[in-house]
């Protein structure tokens, strides 16, 4: 129990422990930020017929040609043309039988009700989006675990579906412990320190949840943590902050011990972040983020986002990796994986001077984690690193 298990292990075991969450139904415009149940089909093709993708003319023939009619979006013309004969046409709307080009209204000079050209003749099949090129009845549009966004929500409603289903996300309780903790960051006196990882924790997970019950701060006791442990209620996943290292006040393992769960890990080889520990009691999974903020966030980031994920169906649970040009000298690494707060610019990355892991003002600062392997020698500026993005949880 004492051995830091490396990142990649410790990520799978949490993983290993997830539970999928049943499916639920969603109007399809509602669907934003959740994550597919199920393969969508196309319940019809689009387009259903030829379309104009401009407006002018369906046209027949070599010219000049006799207008006869026209074709408007949702109102096509009810006939055929033959040679030399034209029908108005408008962007999206239905291409006439007889027809096979379309002259853009541009080129073209009306007079009389007689239609000539101004330049070199359309070819054929020129200015027409043909029947289902984007996809046909029964095609596999959509793939289960895909996460919905704006795109996503245009299709499947072209593909003809109003409603989805979409995979429940999971309820969680977030239990802030320590007592030097105030619970209110205008009410603080000098002996305490503001309680922030809650919100902090919160605004991450907030995407990828149902319900967030915000318990603490809770003292260092431990009927105090039992008692949080029990306001947890029926959350799939409880994450608690503080009280996961070693000293005589750090009570999260023992109190998890004494509520009955069972610790799968404890201590990881990643800096900052080394305390985390996950347990289970029955179907609820615990997390203890180390009380450090940026070690609660940086775990948050490499644990709790991607299990959130994976209980809520997605295919790709972890974040993005990266890769980019450093602008400064990083100084040699220690025994464990270590994540060093850094500024992308979208072109090089710079690490922030300030690594301390209770250091705020570097995290707000930052908006990328470089990674470093273990026992890393000194990186010198113009290297190419690997790197996180910090937006969006970390998924592209
Ligand atoms: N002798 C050792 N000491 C420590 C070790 C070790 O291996 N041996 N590990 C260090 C590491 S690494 C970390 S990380 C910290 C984490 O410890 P805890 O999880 O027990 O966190 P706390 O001691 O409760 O708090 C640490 C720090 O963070 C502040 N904090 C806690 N909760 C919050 C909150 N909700 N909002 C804002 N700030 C919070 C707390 O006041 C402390 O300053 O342990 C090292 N020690
Ligand atoms: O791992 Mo602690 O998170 O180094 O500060």
């Amino acid at each position: 129990m004492s051995e830091l298990l490396p990142l990649e292990t410790a990520q799978q075991r949490l993983f290993d422990m997830a539970l999928p969450m049943a499916a639920e139904p969603i109007e399809t415009r509602l669907a934003s930020g959740r994550y597919l149940a199920e393969n969508i089909n196309a319940a019809r093709t689009q387009p259903a017929h030829d379309l104009s993708s401009l407006d002018g003319y369906a046209i027949s023939g070599d010219g000049p040609w006799r207008v006869i009619g026209e074709s408007r979006a949702g109102s096509p013309f009810d006939g055929s043309i033959e040679a030399n004969q034209a029908v108005r046409i408008s962007t999206g709307a239905w291409i006439p039988h007889g027809s096979d080009r379309v002259l853009i209204q541009e080129n073209a000079a009306l007079s009389d009700g007689e239609l000539t050209i101004t330049c070199d003749p359309p070819e054929a099949g020129q200015y027409i989006r043909r029947a289902g090129f984007d996809f046909s009845y029964g095609d596999q549009v959509l793939q289960k675990g895909t996460l919905m966004g704006a795109p996503q929500i245009a299709l499947a409603l072209s593909a003809g579906h109003n409603t989805i289903q979409i995979s429940r996300r999971p309820r969680v309780a977030l239990i802030e412990c320590g007592d030097e903790l105030a619970k209110s960051a205008n009410e603080c006196a000098t002996n305490q320190i503001p309680a922030s990882n809650n919100a902090m924790i919160a605004a991450l997970a907030e995407p990828l949840v149902s319900e967030i019950n915000l318990i603490g701060p809770v003292a260092d006791t431990m009927e105090e943590m039992i008692a949080a442990l029990d306001a947890a209620g029926s959350a799939e996943i409880i994450v608690t902050s503080g009280g996961a290292s070693v000293g005589d006040h750090d009570l999260v393992r023992p109190a998890l011990e004494e509520w009955g769960a069972e610790i799968d890990f404890w201590k990881i080889a990643i800096k900052p972040g080394k305390p985390l520990l996950v347990a289970r009691k029955n179907k609820q999974m615990i997390i203890g983020l180390p009380g450090n903020p940026v070690s609660s966030y940086v775990t948050a980031f490499l644990f709790l986002l991607p299990l959130l994920r994976q209980f809520a169906g997605a295919t790709t649970a972890k974040p993005s990796g990266h890769s980019a040009r450093i602008t400064a000298d990083i100084a040699p690494g220690g025994t464990r994986r270590e994540f060093l707060r850094a500024i992308w610019d979208g072109n090089s990355i710079c690490p922030i001077d300030e690594q301390d892991s209770s250091a705020l003002l570097a995290l707000s600062r930052a908006n990328a984690l470089i990674e470093r392997p273990e026992h890393c020698r000194r990186t010198k500026a113009g290297t190419d690193v690997p790197f996180y993005l910090l937006q969006n949880g970390g998924i592209a």
